[in-house]
């Protein structure tokens, strides 16, 4: 079994509604999500998955649908508000934590039939929290 890595950089904002501290106030992150994938079988040039297609299948999906976005809970009161000033949003139907947003990006490379392992997402240089399926 090979394990494939690569890590991918954008920023984000966010609160986290009734979090008792500053996470609760809007605030922005420089983050870096690192995608793992798990192959059996390399191909003929000794490849598990090329570094340049997981940056181009969820790097390229990174930068245009999270990068310098706005990431809210959908039922988050401030929502209505920002659609009126015509922020740009992302919303999820969880709270945008580190351990919920590297499951929503696990979900998306898998969807692309990715053979991601677990997707870890660095929320500042001190914290992450990593995704992966639990049998
Ligand atoms: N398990 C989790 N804990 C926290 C999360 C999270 O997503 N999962 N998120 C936050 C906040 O978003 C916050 O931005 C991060 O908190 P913190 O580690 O305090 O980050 P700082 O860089 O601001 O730390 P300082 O040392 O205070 O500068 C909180 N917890």
């Amino acid at each position: 079994m090979y394990r494939v890595a690569r890590e991918l950089e954008f920023c984000f904002g966010h609160r986290l509604p009734e979090y008792d501290g500053k996470c609760r106030n809007i605030h922005g992150h420089n983050a870096k999500a690192v995608i793992t994938l798990e192959v059996e079988v390399l191909d003929k040039l000794g490849l598990g998955t090329d570094f340049v297609q997981i940056k181009r299948i969820v790097g390229t999906w990174l930068d245009q649908h999270l990068d310098h976005k706005l990431i809210l809970n959908e039922s988050d009161p401030y929502v209505a508000e920002f659609q009126k000033m015509g922020i740009p949003l992302v919303l999820l139907p969880v709270n945008p934590t580190t351990e919920n947003m590297a499951k929503y990006i696990f979900d998306y490379a898998k969807l692309q039939g990715l053979p991601v392992a677990e997707v870890t997402l660095w929320e500042t240089p001190y914290s992450y929290a990593t995704y992966r399926p639990g049998n």
